[in-house]
């Protein structure tokens, strides 16, 4: 195989995988909008420290024993959430102006 070849099909590897880790971005999505939904008919802030700080540990802690950069996979679970928090704003902003002029305080 010359070296041209044996890129194209690492390369080929990694789209392989890049499209599954979307996919699992996709999915992750999905589930942070049900999440977007129950804190908004619960009232809830849709920024929780505590969790955020369970997700950075259990980033760490999968980086220390699978041998990936630590600071890496937390910044990386940072950018998850970092999203997850703006689409959870926008529908929790969506239903309060949906909910319209009822759940306002009486003037
Ligand atoms: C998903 C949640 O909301 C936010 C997003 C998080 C995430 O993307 O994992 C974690 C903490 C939250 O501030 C949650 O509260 O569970």
């Amino acid at each position: 195989m010359t070296t041209a070849e044996e890129l194209a099909a690492l390369r080929a590897e990694l789209d392989g995988i890049d499209e599954a880790l979307y996919g699992l971005v996709r999915d992750r999505m999905r589930c942070i909008e049900r999440v977007g939904a129950v804190k908004a008919r619960a009232g809830m802030p849709v920024f929780q420290p505590g969790r955020a700080d369970e997700v950075e540990r259990r980033a760490a802690e999968h980086a220390r024993a699978h041998g990936l950069d630590e600071t890496f996979l937390v910044r990386l679970a940072d950018l998850l959430m970092e999203e997850a928090i703006r689409v959870e704003e926008e529908i929790v902003a969506q239903a309060g102006a949906s909910a319209g002029p009822q759940n306002s305080p009486p003037t």
